[in-house]
């Protein structure tokens, strides 16, 4: 099926079915609980308007959390929408077996390295996450942590940088705006 040429439309539709399939019965750490798939097609329209028209980018986009955080595997990934957005996805997908804070600053390290379409995914999911946390707090989130998940991204989205103006320039706007300095 991955190899079938297939139209953008089609594509994508295809990557928010199944995404939507997959996150169904999950929810945002929001206090109104908005449904968990709210968040991967933001990440993908994010994307859409700072000019990605690369539709391997826009599908990993939908589909960057199914791995993580679903029973997705990559083969079905590979299986559904070929071999380069199983590789984007996989570059977005962390260890969950890792503890937390290894994994936290795997991305921090590792960032530097990831192809530009994975570069473009993850700072589209930082800056997805970024403008959730000053419109609400997660449940269960303090102050502190809300502060510290600030600080961390920025270090993982500067290891992004120089795949995209536009959407670095939104980081940059937030992160003056929340830590009062701009990222050099
Ligand atoms: N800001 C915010 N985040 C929420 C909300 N609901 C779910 N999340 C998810 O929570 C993750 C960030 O929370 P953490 O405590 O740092 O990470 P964890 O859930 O993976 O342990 C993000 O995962 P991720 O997308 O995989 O990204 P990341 O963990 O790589 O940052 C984000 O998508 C919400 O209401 N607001
Ligand atoms: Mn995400």
């Amino acid at each position: 099926m991955s190899s079938e040429i297939t139209s953008v439309p089609l594509a994508l539709l295809r990557a928010a079915d199944f995404a939507a399939r997959k996150h169904r019965d999950q929810r945002r750490k929001d206090p109104v609980q908005t449904p968990y798939i709210n968040h991967p097609l933001g990440v993908a329209l994010l994307l859409a308007e700072s000019g990605v028209e690369d539709v391997a980018t826009l599908q990993a986009a939908v589909l960057h959390d199914t791995v993580e955080d679903t029973d997705t595997s990559l083969e079905e990934i590979e299986r559904e929408f070929g071999t380069l957005v199983r590789r984007i996805v996989d570059e977005c997908t962390d260890d969950k077996a890792l503890p937390k804070a290894e994994r936290k600053r795997l991305q921090i390290v590792n960032a530097p390295h990831k192809s530009n379409q994975a570069k473009h995914v993850k700072l589209a999911d930082k800056l997805y996450n970024l403008r959730d946390l000053q419109h609400a707090t997660p449940n269960g989130w303090t102050p502190e942590r809300v502060h510290e998940y600030f600080v961390w991204a920025r270090k993982v989205t500067d290891g992004c940088r120089g795949v995209n103006a536009s959407i670095e320039q939104q980081l940059d706007t937030i992160y003056a705006q929340v830590l009062g300095h701009v990222a050099s």
